[in-house]
C-alpha cells in the first residue's frame, strides 16, 4: 500500500519521513535514486513499524539546492519563506544577501532579512546598510536572539521557512530560542541514522505548530543559482528590473556598451554600484558554468 509522507530529515541517502498520522519512519529511496530533499512530500511504501521505501516525489512548490561546477545537492523543498540571518558582528557578506534574494525570487519564495544581535551598538550601521533592501520591498526584521526571538516566531506563522546565514550570525541561538528541544532532537536523528559513522550535512524540519515549520540546514550559506538563465537575472533584481529592455542594444551586457540604461541607473543613483557588480559577476559565473 502506498502512503503519503513528508521528509522531515535528510541525511545523505537516508531520510526520516513523517506520515499524516505523525508516525516517523526511516526511509531510503528505491534503487540508486536519492534526489529528495527535506520538506518533500513523497509516496512511500511502509515496510514495517520503523522502515519505509520512498517510491516517488510529489510535485514541488519550490526547490532549493547548493550547487557548484560539478554537482548540485538538494537542500529543502516546498519552502515558502527564506529567512536570511545577518548580524553586525562578525560582519556579514552583502553578497550572500544578494544571491539568496535572487534564488528566492526565482522560486517565488518570500524572503525575510533578519538582522540579529540588535543589542550591540554596531547594529545601527548595519540597519542603515540594509535599508537599501527594505526600499526594494524586502521585509527586514531587527531583533536580538539572545533577548527575545518572539518577533521572528510571528513571521514564521503559516510558512515552511528555512534559515540561511553565515557562521556566527546566530542561527543556532535563534533555532534554540524557537525550538528548545531542537538540539536534542537533531542528536537523536543523527544517532539513529549515523550509527557511529562520520556525520554528513543534513537538514531537519521542525514543527512550530500545525501550520508552521522551520527547516534548519547547518552549513547552508546561500543557494544554487546555476538553474537561472543569465538573461533572466536582472528581472529577479527589483532595482534592475525597471531598466530591462531600456538599453540601446537588446543584448547589452551592461559593461562598455553605449547608452546602457543600467549603468545610467547607477550614475543617477537609482541602482547601487554593488548591485550592478553582482549582476556582472553572476553573468560571468553562469557563462562559465560555475555559479555557486
Ligand atoms: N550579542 C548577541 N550575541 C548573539 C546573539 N545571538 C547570537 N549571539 C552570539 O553569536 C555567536 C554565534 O551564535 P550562533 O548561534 O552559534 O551562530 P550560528 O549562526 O549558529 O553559527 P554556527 O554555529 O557557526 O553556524 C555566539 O557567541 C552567540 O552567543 C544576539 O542576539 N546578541
Ligand atoms: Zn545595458
Amino acid at each position: 500500500m502506498t502512503d503519503s509522507a513528508r521528509i522531515v530529515a535528510s541525511h545523505g541517502r537516508v531520510y526520516i519521513v513523517e506520515t499524516a498520522t505523525g508516525q516517523r519512519l526511516s526511509a531510503s529511496a528505491r534503487g540508486k535514486k536519492s534526489d529528495f530533499a527535506c520538506g518533500d512530500l513523497v509516496d512511500i511504501q511502509v515496510l514495517n513499524g520503523e522502515q519505509a521505501v520512498i517510491e516517488k516525489v510529489q510535485p514541488r512548490q519550490s526547490l532549493l539546492y547548493r550547487s557548484d561546477q560539478w554537482r548540485s545537492k538538494l537542500i529543502a523543498a516546498n519552502v515558502t519563506q527564506i529567512v536570511i540571518v545577518v548580524a553586525p558582528v562578525p560582519s556579514y557578506l552583502d553578497e550572500l544577501i544578494g544571491r539568496t534574494l535572487i534564488a528566492a525570487e526565482s522560486q517565488d519564495i518570500s524572503p525575510l532579512i533578519l538582522l540579529n544581535k540588535c543589542d550591540l551598538p554596531e547594529a545601527a550601521a548595519a540597519r542603515d546598510a540594509l535599508a537599501y533592501y527594505e526600499k526594494l520591498g524586502y521585509p527586514l526584521l531587527a531583533l536580538s536572539a539572545k533577548e527575545d526571538a518572539s518577533p521572528l516566531r510571528e513571521r514564521l506563522q503559516g510558512h515552511i521557512s528555512v534559515l540561511v546565514g553565515q557562521s556566527g550570525m546566530g542561527k543556532s541561538t535563534l533555532l534554540n530560542a524557537l525550538i528548545p528541544e531542537a538540539g536534542a532532537r537533531v542528536n537523536d536523528i543523527s544517532t539513529a541514522l549515523d550509527s557511529g559513522k562520520h556525520t554528513t550535512t543534513h537538514a531537519t524540519l521542525y514543527h512550530l505548530d500545525s501550520q508552521s515549520d522551520l527547516i534548519d540546514s547547518p552549513g547552508v550559506q546561500s543557494f544554487g543559482l546555476a538553474h537561472i538563465k543569465a538573461e533572466a537575472l536582472p528581472g529577479l533584481m527589483p532595482d534592475l528590473s525597471p531598466f530591462v529592455g531600456q538599453c540601446r542594444f537588446h543584448n547589452c551586457r551592461h559593461r562598455q556598451e553605449p547608452d546602457c540604461a543600467m549603468r545610467q541607473g547607477v550614475t543617477d543613483g537609482a541602482i547601487a554600484p554593488s548591485r550592478l557588480a553582482l549582476l556582472q559577476r553572476l553573468q560571468d559565473e553562469l557563462a562559465q558554468g560555475n555559479a555557486w
